[in-house]
């Protein structure tokens, strides 16, 4: 199993809520993360203040997370402090000691493309909880593109988050092939940008639990 670590099941993060009505549903349904897109340029970003007016709706146990772009790191104290994050996610260019320094839970995005050399990425990001990888955009994330999966190594040697162009009919095939330690979702569960469809979230659940049957039998 590509994850590093043994899980019981396939951990789904939702990303990039903006609204309370949106966040209650896909929590309802029982995720096991929540983004948060503290990124300005993002059409899904919301404000530190923001983030934290969504964060205390979110129940023990539920994994609140923070994305960040390159941004300053008085900005991501800034964002620890007063939206209470469980864990940090890098997306950018970001060094390994840029990642270590607020002494926070973090993960690194890789965006990958077929040169991206990955062992190398897990190598370096050693320190990460995990390696978040997503298709190469220009855009750094969010795009809803898939990239190609025979890229992903054996054992990458870090727990895999995939992500990159998930959807409620692609995640039953990426869960049943590649086992990832947990699936990442934007786009494939929105209606519009930063408006997530509670019924594609949904689908999206089956979807994971599909590709677990398949790949136990
Ligand atoms: O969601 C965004 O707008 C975003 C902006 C900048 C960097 C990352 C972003 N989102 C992350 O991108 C991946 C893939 O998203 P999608 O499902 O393909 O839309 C995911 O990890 C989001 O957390």
């Amino acid at each position: 199993m590509n994850t590093g670590i043994n899980v019981r099941r396939t951990r789904i993060k939702v990303c990039g809520f903006t609204r309370e009505a949106d966040l209650d549903g896909a929590l309802a349904l029982g995720v096991d993360a929540v983004g948060f897109v503290l990124y300005p340029p993002s059409p899904r970003a919301v404000s530190i203040a923001r983030a934290a007016e969504l964060a205390r709706r979110v129940p023990p146990f539920v994994c609140r997370v923070g994305l960040f772009v390159n941004e300053a790191p008085e900005v991501v104290e800034q964002a620890v402090r007063e939206a209470g994050l469980d864990l940090l996610q890098f997306h950018g260019d970001e060094s390994p000691e840029y990642c270590e320094r607020f002494g926070r839970p973090w993960i690194k995005a890789v965006r990958v493309r077929p040169e991206t050399d990955l062992l190398e990425c897990a190598r370096l990001y050693r320190g990460a909880r995990g390696l978040l990888l997503d298709a190469w955009s220009e855009a750094w994330g969010g795009s809803g593109k898939r990239f190609d999966w025979t890229l992903i190594p054996a054992d990458l040697g870090l727990p895999l988050i995939l992500s990159g162009g998930l959807d409620p009919d692609n995640v039953a095939d990426a869960v049943a092939n590649i086992r990832p330690m947990a699936v990442d979702v934007s786009s494939g569960v929105e209606s519009g940008k930063g408006i997530k469809d509670v019924a594609r979230v949904a689908a999206f659940i089956s979807g994971v639990e599909h590709g677990e049957a398949r790949s136990a039998g």
